[in-house]
């Protein structure tokens, strides 16, 4: 009976033959029309997933985040709001792969014994879709895995991707001495609200803030939260433009933090007032990029490196008013992508210790909870600040010893409930730097001089197999293919404090090629050449 249950479930959400799936660095992301059975699938691995963890709470988040209106993605989230344990990353692509129902339902049953999974144990799963149309009917098909499979399901409708990995957290810790918060968006707000109040204490938000919602989730829940902000107290005067969510194919239309990064500008629409300060979020609102135009300089950008090393600066300087400077060991986490200047600025300047790994969060993440305080961000925009349970209890429960120490204390403990401990989350990420600023009187101008990126330039390459191209050292070098490295050395050496990789994408069918270099002409040219090196190897 329960087998043609499932078996009756599955034929209504098939799989698109001939399509090779991968749960990726995003999960699943793809045309949508091609997700129905990808979705049911997942359904079915992420109660395998709650139920071999003891029936906690497992999120699935639907979205494409920075991508065009007519893809989505389905996204698995960990009990704690970490991203899915990478072993698990393989299990999801062979069930989502599994040619027929029969073989689906052969795939599944497989895995629970391989995994020692009881089948009948309590299984939970939530899930949160962006703005996305096609979202709705995804929810249906995960619905329906879960309900052929008596799986506890709650549908918490239109979340950003943050927000989700926050209530999946919530729902695991309830109760416990880690509780991390309400269970309900509201509960999001009120954390984040309060938590601004308390990380300000007292100082007041200079200036208005202009935010580009890339006309995608961020924008409404961020309208959302501004409704219980105290203006009066924070002096936080925000206004949210490009939050047009009803007209789909407009998200992330020359409007967004990936549009702003890789474009180089300010969304052309509104028109950007000169000297205002300005930040956008991504399509599911966890990629975060502040800049401002000045009228006399131009556009400047402030990426994930310059969030990163402000971030960094700020709790570093508390730590040591606090007196933890020998208790609480603070890291910085980047990856190749981060710009050199960055790197230079935080070990030298800073005196922080910068960790590299392979691109994607969830290695950043992974190694910034080495550290009682650990920073990343990626150059993107994307990223988080995380603290140990041990900093969190210092922060509340060492004695003052000074009024200033007494300051510090209590706004390190304010930070630690301000900025999301899951995952980035553009949101959260927006309301600390506005704190920060706040803390030290800086404009974006004062941030800004801190330090002066080298110039840099990021190629896309198109070769016939990316796969042949395998990296060491945190994807800095390639070991593969045999002679590549060598030439790309050979280039790099005729430059001076030049730098440059290449790698395989992990989200495209191409290869990336970064170089940086002294000046803008001889970031282009090294790049160009080690792209014909790349292309001469992947032929
Ligand atoms: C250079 C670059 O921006 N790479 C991005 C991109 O990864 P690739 O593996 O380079 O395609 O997408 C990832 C997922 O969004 C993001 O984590 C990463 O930073
Ligand atoms: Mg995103």
């Amino acid at each position: 009976m329960a087998d043609e249950k499932f078996l009756a479930a599955s034929a209504k959400h098939p799989i698109v033959a001939g399509h090779a799936y991968k749960y990726g660095t995003a999960g699943f992301r793809m045309k949508a029309d091609l997700l129905d059975g990808v979705s049911f699938r997942v359904g079915l691995l992420s109660g395998l997933r709650s139920r071999r963890l003891n029936g906690q709470a497992i999120g699935v988040m639907i979205t494409a985040s920075h991508n065009p209106a007519p893809d989505n993605g389905v996204k698995i989230v960990d009990p704690m709001g970490e991203m899915l344990e990478q072993e698990w990353e393989a299990y999801a692509t062979r069930l989502v792969n599994a040619p027929s129902d029969q073989e689906l339902l052969d795939t599944y049953k497989a895995l629970a014994s391989q995994l020692k999974i009881n089948l009948s144990d309590p299984a939970k799963v939530i899930v949160g879709r962006d703005t996305r149309p096609s979202g709705h009917s995804l929810v249906t098909a995960l619905a329906d895995a879960c309900e052929a499979t008596n799986i506890q399901f709650t549908d918490y409708k239109i979340l950003t991707t943050p927000q989700l990995h926050y209530l999946t957290r919530c729902i695991n810790t309830e109760g416990t001495p880690k509780a991390y918060g309400k269970i309900s968006e509201q509960g999001y707000y009120e954390k984040l609200s309060e938590a601004f109040v308390r990380a300000l204490r007292g100082k007041k938000v200079q200036g208005q803030l202009i935010v580009d919602g890339a006309n995608g989730v961020g924008a409404p829940k961020l309208n959302e939260l501004l409704k219980i902000i105290p203006k009066d107290v924070t002096g936080f005067d925000c206004k949210v433009v490009n939050d047009d969510v009803l007209r789909p194919e407009i998200l992330n239309l020359d409007a967004g933090a990936d549009f702003v990064k890789t474009k180089q500008r300010a969304p052309p629409k509104p028109q950007p007032i000169p000297g205002v300060r300005g930040c956008s979020l991504d399509g599911d609102a966890d990629r975060l990029i502040y800049y401002w135009v000045d009228p006399e300089s131009g556009f400047f950008m402030l990426d994930g490196d310059r969030i990163s090393s402000l971030n960094a600066s700020f709790i570093g300087d508390l730590v040591r008013s606090a007196g933890l400077e020998d208790e609480v060991r603070i890291g910085v986490v980047q990856t190749a992508y981060a710009n050199g200047a960055s790197t230079a600025y935080i070990e030298k300047h800073l005196q922080l210790p910068v960790v590299f790994t392979p691109t994607g969060v969830k290695h950043l993440h992974h190694a910034a909870c080495q550290f009682d305080v650990g920073v990343y961000f990626e150059a993107n925009g994307h990223g988080t600040v995380v603290f140990s349970q041990e900093a969190i209890r210092l922060f509340r429960e060492k004695e003052p010893q000074s009024p200033a120490q007494k300051e510090a204390l209590e706004v390190l403990a304010a930070c630690a409930d301000l900025i999301n401990q899951t995952v980035g989350d553009a949101i959260s990420d927006m309301l600390m730097v506005e704190v920060i600023l706040a803390h030290k009187g800086w404009t974006l101008k004062n941030w800004a001089t801190t330090y002066t990126d080298l110039p840099n330039r990021l190629v896309r390459v198109e070769v016939g197999n990316k796969d042949l191209f395998q990296t060491t050292d945190a994807e800095r070098r390639l070991s593969h293919p045999p002679g590549a490295q060598d030439e790309i050395d050979q280039c790099v050496r005729k430059y001076t404090n030049a730098r440059s990789f290449a790698r395989a994408s992990g989200t495209e069918n191409a290869c990336r090629v970064y170089a940086e270099a002294a000046t803008r002409g001889e970031a282009d040219e090294l790049a160009n050449k080690v792209a014909a090196c790349v292309q001469k190897y992947g032929s």
